[in-house]
């Protein structure tokens, strides 16, 4: 066989000796990337390989991200060091100083917005970091938790304003995995992360990112399906038969459902367990209703080409529905990420690479200040039933299949609020992240505490790479942040430069014509322009192997999250058509009959019928 195996932190081809070494120091599965030869006319493969010709192996599986600026370190996977020589105020006093906590709904966004921005995060990154301070070392804060180089927990101040009531001083954390910590490469490159996921978007959270995974946990081998189960009238993955190590909060003896399928994303949080029961109902429903048009298809064609078609659907909805309300639609039309027709859009590029930015993912941790805590559920006609905390739902797929929790979780999704666009995160996030797992937790500390952690570049540099500020002193953040948080920020870093970004972004305005922090916009931006122009099997392009034809794009581009719930979502029959907004004047919530449909017949294969 002609398989290569690449390295994956460099790109390089290893010899068999290379990889020998490899094998005996048992590092295979971090360092190294098995690859195929690449075929130009092949589809989308599962492990991201091969998607860039030149280099198979970028943005495959546990492959290096591309940075928008340099990273910046102290020394050897350490935190970076404040540029006045003093320690960086503590994580959780820049958070509680900055971000109030309290619950305030939104005016505009539904709860599926933050469900489905959350999925979607979860097509590019990984969970193995938090599994390891949950599961792996959970010692951090104890005794000789200091003594541990992997661990970095999170101190708390005594006069924190809520955990003085308390005798909880230090909140458990370990460092992000990289290429050093994996023994990939040596201490001499700067610390680079790994992720699991595929660097494109391409639905890994269902897919996966490996081949065997697929084949063996996935796929039905018939009629193009997925493995399935059906309980009560309800299609779910299949489940574990013992759920115990991974849904470690179901509450037996009911709560049993466990998800087996490969992937540790799929039994998380809240809004990633439901899309992925959707989009794996919805490969299923496409598949069987494909299968009807096309009888002369195999199973392999059936399985591709629905597989194209949701992610296809995803994409259109990510780009099209959920980013104009977080970025604004002039906004995305001016720097040329949507589409302004219908038709094709080919800009690809070879010579960009497709990879996701660490400042990408990372910014959109921000996504933790908008989650709503309280779990409202309502019944098929809107009346309410009865609510329950976010926090106790994750690692906990079993409490969606019993008493119909599902169907009042789902109706609930698009009639309720999520958190408020403001400078407040939920007390729920902000104090018990995880619910039993750890006594305390605090989302939006972790993502201060990581931001040092991956080395991500000071707030400054960042407005500078997108605005052209130069900002010297803490004055000149005028232009970007209010004044009394200005005030707040001077009273945390005693240099302007020291500011992290995410602190930034949580106090800095929100760009014009959008509702999301100004730097977070520019990341955003610079990613989704990247992942268009760098993704070779981008669904928009003419050129690709098996495109679709201009009639098959243009039933993807009727897309939307009303009509994934309505062929899907349970007792989904009627829905507000934009769902990612609150139902009210302008967005009533109307049958599913009105919510248009796409039309698979435009795949309909004249091969099959031509006798
Ligand atoms: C129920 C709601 C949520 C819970 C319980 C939750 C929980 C967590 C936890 C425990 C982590 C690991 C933190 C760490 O580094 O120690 C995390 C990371 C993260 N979360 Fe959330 N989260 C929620 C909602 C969201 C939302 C709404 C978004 C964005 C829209 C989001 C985006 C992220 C991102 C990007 C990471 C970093 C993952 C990585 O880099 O590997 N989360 N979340």
């Amino acid at each position: 066989d002609h398989t290569l195996v690449y390295d994956s932190y460099s790109g390089r081809v290893l010899s068999p000796g290379e990889y020998v070494e490899h094998i005996i120091s048992n590092t295979t599965f971090w360092c190294t990337n098995e690859i195929e030869p690449c075929n130009p006319h092949e589809g989308r493969r599962v492990d991201g390989s091969c998607n860039n010709l030149q280099h198979p192996s970028v943005g495959a599986s546990h492959t290096p991200g591309y940075h928008v600026l340099p990273v910046v370190f102290d020394g050897y996977n350490d935190s970076r060091r404040s540029c006045s020589g003093y320690e960086l105020p503590l994580s959780r006093r820049v958070r509680t100083t900055l971000l109030l906590e309290g619950r305030l709904p939104d005016p505009q966004y539904s709860m599926l917005l933050t469900h489905f921005w959350v999925f979607m995060a979860g097509d590019i990154l990984s969970i193995h970091d938090t599994i390891n301070y949950v599961l792996w070392n959970t010692h951090c804060c104890g005794e000789y938790g200091w003594l541990d180089p992997d661990c970095v927990p999170i101190r708390v101040p005594d006069d924190d304003p809520v955990l003085r009531f308390s005798n909880q001083r230090c909140l458990n954390l370990t460092k992000p995995f990289t290429f050093q910590s994996t023994g990939c490469t040596g201490t001499y490159n700067p610390p680079e992360r790994t992720v699991t996921a595929t660097s494109v978007f391409d639905l890994s959270q269902v897919y996966g990112d490996n081949l065997e995974v697929l084949l063996t946990k996935k796929r039905l081998f018939e009629g193009g399906l997925l493995k399935y189960e059906v309980v009560e009238g309800r299609i779910w993955p299949p489940t574990l038969p013992n759920y115990a190590e991974v849904c470690l909060l179901n509450q037996p003896p009911r709560e049993t459902r466990c998800h087996d399928v490969g992937e540790d994303s799929s039994n998380s949080i809240l809004g990633i367990n439901l899309f992925v029961i959707w989009m794996w109902r919805h490969h299923n429903l496409v598949a069987a209703e494909l299968a009807a048009i096309n009888p002369c298809w195999d199973d392999e064609k059936l399985f591709t080409v629905s597989r194209d078609i949701n992610v296809a659907l995803i994409m259109q909805i990510y780009y099209y529905e959920l980013y104009p309300l977080l970025l604004g639609e002039e906004n995305m039309i001016d720097e040329g990420l949507l589409s302004t027709s219908v038709g094709y859009r080919d800009v690809y590029d070879e010579n960009v690479l497709p990879q996701v930015s660490l400042e990408y993912g990372f910014s959109l941790r921000w996504g933790h200040t908008i989650q709503e805590g309280i779990v409202k559920m309502y019944d098929t006609h809107g009346n309410y039933v009865k609510n329950t905390r976010i926090a106790n739902l994750t690692l906990r797929t079993g409490y969606l299949a019993v008493d119909d929790n599902i169907d009042y979780i789902t109706q609930g999704a698009f009639r309720q609020p999520t958190g408020n666009v403001d400078h407040a995160v939920d007390p729920d996030i902000a104090e018990t992240g995880l619910g039993a797992m750890q006594t305390v937790a605090d989302l939006t500390s972790d993502d201060l505490q990581k931001n040092r952690y991956l080395g991500i570049a000071p707030y400054v540099y960042y407005r500078k790479y997108c605005f052209g500020d130069n900002i010297e002193t803490f004055d000149d953040l005028l232009q970007a942040i209010d004044v009394e948080k200005v005030e707040l920020l001077k009273e945390l870093y005693y240099d302007v430069k020291d500011i992290d970004l995410m602190a930034g972004m949580w106090v800095e305005r929100p760009i014009s014509r959008g509702r999301v922090p100004a730097t977070l916009y520019c990341l955003n931006v610079d990613q989704l322009r990247r992942s268009i122009v760098s993704d070779r099997h981008w669904y928009e392009r003419q050129h690709r192997p098996n495109a679709f034809t201009i009639d098959q794009l243009l039933e993807i581009r009727r897309a939307s999250i009303a009509r994934i719930l309505c062929n899907v979502g349970d007792t989904v029959t009627e829905i507000q058509k934009r769902a990612f907004i609150i139902p009210g004047v302008g967005n009533e919530i109307v049958s599913c009959e009105e919510i248009p449909k796409i039309d698979l017949q435009a795949w309909a294969d004249a091969r099959c019928h031509s006798k």
